[in-house]
């Protein structure tokens, strides 16, 4: 089978995805709450030619402005990790796919889904019951839309919790992996940011929002939630103490234009360019220098990180040290059991 054959054009996964720019990515056809795409360049008949260095990962929960559930969580990370990895991968767009069938709205990410939120936090569902989420294509109104069937679903969705497996907070790994993976994670805000949603944009390190139908809210402390972490200290850093205060304690909704004058995205753009943009972010980052991007996304966050920020970035000073004669030195004179010889190399100062 040849490339092209295998790469066919994906599936339209959201109203502003592109399918002439990606592609599936192999071992990811199990996903049910994201979507993973590699970007891909086409020809005029859309035949794949070749990969580009960037990578899209998308929450595909548009009915809740894509809040997360525990396994949710579980495939973001496993997609973001997977772009870690992939050595030939420079950028990661993230963002929601939308809109919701059910209304038409949009969401970036609305934190986490409260209907499974137990007191030790987030819990999976078990498999072994029928999935109760409508499987209509966006954009199609939804059937049963009875009075009752919301307080129905939330019920049914608590009683399918799974109480043998621990409640989770885990979506302060998926910061972390996007906060320490030395490689640039650009959000694409599509819809709502709120909550943990709100976070999750914070940690990213570039962010365009559709003028449209970005808002953003944080409505941790609504809920009785916090984000003490990355999503409230962070967010200090880029607007201000007093600006991120006003964010969290009064939780008012603010547009892509506020985010941008604030310092919350860098640019707001009509939601049809959005993807677009974010994807010209990802394709102009993944052109220029993969090691001075990786020291200067690490070094960005050095001092904010303490010394784990120090411990990423020293990392890869080391992994530079050892591509120099004088590391190559030590390494050759304990293999050949002979004292190293350092004069070839200067106290440089
Ligand atoms: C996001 C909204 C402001 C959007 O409002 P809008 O009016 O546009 O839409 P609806 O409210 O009608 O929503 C449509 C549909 O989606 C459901 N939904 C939306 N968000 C969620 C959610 N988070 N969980 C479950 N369901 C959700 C909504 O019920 C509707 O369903 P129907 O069946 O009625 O159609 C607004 O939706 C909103 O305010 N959402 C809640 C935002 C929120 O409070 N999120 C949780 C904050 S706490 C959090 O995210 C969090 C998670 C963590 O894991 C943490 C870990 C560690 C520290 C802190 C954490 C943390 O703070």
């Amino acid at each position: 089978m040849s490339l092209a054959t295998a790469y066919p054009l994906p599936a339209r996964v959201s109203e502003i995805f592109d399918p002439s720019r990606w592609r599936a990515v192999e071992g990811f056809d199990d996903l049910t709450d994201v979507t993973y795409h590699r970007g891909c360049l086409r020809d005029g008949s859309g035949a794949w030619v070749r990969d580009l260095p960037v990578t899209r990962v998308a929450i595909n929960r548009p009915e809740l402005r894509n809040a997360f559930r525990p396994r949710t969580v579980d495939e973001l990370y496993r997609a973001l990790d997977h772009a870690r990895m992939s050595g030939d991968v420079g950028a990661v767009v993230l963002t929601g796919n939308g809109p919701s069938p059910k209304d038409g709205g949009w969401g970036f990410c609305s934190g986490g889904d409260q209907r499974v939120r137990a007191a030790d936090g987030y819990r999976y569902e078990r498999d072994d019951e029928p999935d109760d989420e409508p499987d209509d294509e966006p954009g199609q109104p939804h059937e049963d839309d009875a009075p009752d069937r919301h307080d129905a679903e939330v019920a049914a969705r608590r009683a399918r919790i799974d109480a043998a497996r621990a409640g989770r907070l885990h979506i302060l790994e998926v910061q972390r992996l996007i906060r320490t993976m030395p490689k640039v994670v650009i959000a694409a805000v599509s819809g709502w940011a709120a909550g943990g949603g709100h976070s999750l944009n914070v940690v990213c390190d570039l962010s365009v929002a559709s003028i449209e139908h970005a808002r953003f809210k944080q409505t941790d402390a609504d809920v009785g939630s916090f984000d003490a972490g990355y999503g409230s200290a962070l967010l200090a850093r880029q607007v201000g103490d007093k600006r991120a205060r006003e964010i969290f304690f009064l939780a008012r909704e603010y547009s892509a234009r506020d985010a941008e004058r604030w310092g919350v995205v860098n640019e707001a753009v009509p939601h049809a360019e959005l993807e677009e943009r974010a994807l010209e972010y990802a394709a102009v980052v993944a052109g220029k220098s993969p090691q001075a991007i990786r020291m200067l996304k690490l070094a960005f966050n050095l001092a904010d990180d303490g010394l784990a920020g120090q411990q990423v970035f020293a990392g890869e000073a080391t992994r530079l040290a050892y591509m120099t004669a004088e590391a190559a030195e030590g390494r050759d004179a304990f293999l050949e059991r002979r004292p190293p010889d350092w004069s070839p190399f200067p106290y440089y100062f």
